[in-house]
């Protein structure tokens, strides 16, 4: 993907994308809510046309490649009036590629199979979930592109998918998904973190991490924001946290009474937090 805009005419929602998706692996677009992974995808998929630059999949157009990618588009899929089964029978028809393997996935994915039976509009969000990604795996393609496959899934079924899309990069397939979830980032080889900028930094999930600072944590009315870089708190439930400033001393960071402070190493989360928030272009 190269320079990629797209535009709805109120401004760009892509202003110049560069992306590479190596072959054979799995890519994690990782970044906030509205900068525009779903419409990244759908440019991939073809389902939407860039207003400008060049998306090219296995070196051919979109819509040239169309049969080579099997794109799942979250709650966008399914038919509420069909059953399971009927939503499965209707998307067997519309891709030259699909295969019998749905039955396989959802035994893998849990699914109660007599949900099948059910209109999809009665289903659980987890249930629509397993079972789009049932339809969407279940063609025989060299590229999966799936927009937040693990969203409304139990951690349980997350460790199945992860498992599934394992096997599935083993056979040399490549897959390309959205998420929020920052569990995912243990599965991708490359993490490409979306921001309003475009593609802000691309790396291996080591890699990513192994840039980002140490984080302060501070429970209680502890001021940190003079040791944490640009002043910027994150506030969860119990701790306010931000980033280590360079120079700054953690051993100085006492906490008064009715307050901890302590530093501790990164997670995912963290990760995702300092990428988007923080940091420029890696
Ligand atoms: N057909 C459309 N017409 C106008 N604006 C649109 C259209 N489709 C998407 N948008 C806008 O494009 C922006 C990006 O949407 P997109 O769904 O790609 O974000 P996202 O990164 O996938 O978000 P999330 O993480 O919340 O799923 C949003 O501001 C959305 O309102």
């Amino acid at each position: 993907m190269r320079e990629l805009r797209k535009d709805f005419g109120n401004g760009d929602v892509l202003a110049g994308v560069d992306l590479d998706v190596p072959e054979g692996e799995i890519t994690l677009l990782m970044g906030p809510n509205g900068v525009g992974k779903t419409i990244l995808l759908s440019c991939i998929a073809g389902g939407l046309y860039p207003d400008d630059g060049e998306v090219t999949v296995f070196g051919n157009s979109p819509d040239a490649a169309a049969e080579s990618l099997s794109f799942m588009l979250q709650d966008a899929m399914l038919v509420d009036e069909l059953t399971g089964r009927e939503n499965v029978a209707f998307f067997r028809d519309l891709h030259p590629h699909s295969t019998d393997d749905v039955a396989d996935i959802l035994e893998t994915l849990d699914f109660e199979t007599e949900a099948l039976e059910m209109e999809v509009g009665d289903y659980s969000g987890g249930m629509k979930r397993k079972l789009e990604l049932a339809v969407s795996l279940s063609a025989d393609v060299p590229l999966y592109l799936l927009d937040e496959p693990t969203a409304a899934l139990d951690m349980t079924t997350v460790e199945q998918l992860h498992s599934l899309l394992a096997e599935r990069r083993e056979a040399g397939e490549t897959i390309l998904i959205s998420s929020h979830l920052p569990g995912d980032a243990d599965l991708a080889d490359t993490i490409a973190v979306v921001t309003e900028d475009g593609v802000t930094a691309v790396g291996s999930p080591a890699e990513l991490l192994a840039d980002v600072p140490p984080v302060v944590l501070a429970e209680g009315p502890a001021d940190i924001a003079d040791a944490v870089r640009e002043g910027e708190l994150f506030e969860g439930e119990i701790h306010r946290r931000g980033f280590l400033r360079e120079g700054a001393d953690p051993d100085a960071l006492a906490g008064g009474e009715g307050t901890t402070v302590q530093v501790r190493e990164p997670t995912y989360t963290d990760m995702f937090n300092y990428y988007v928030h923080l940091r420029g272009t890696r």
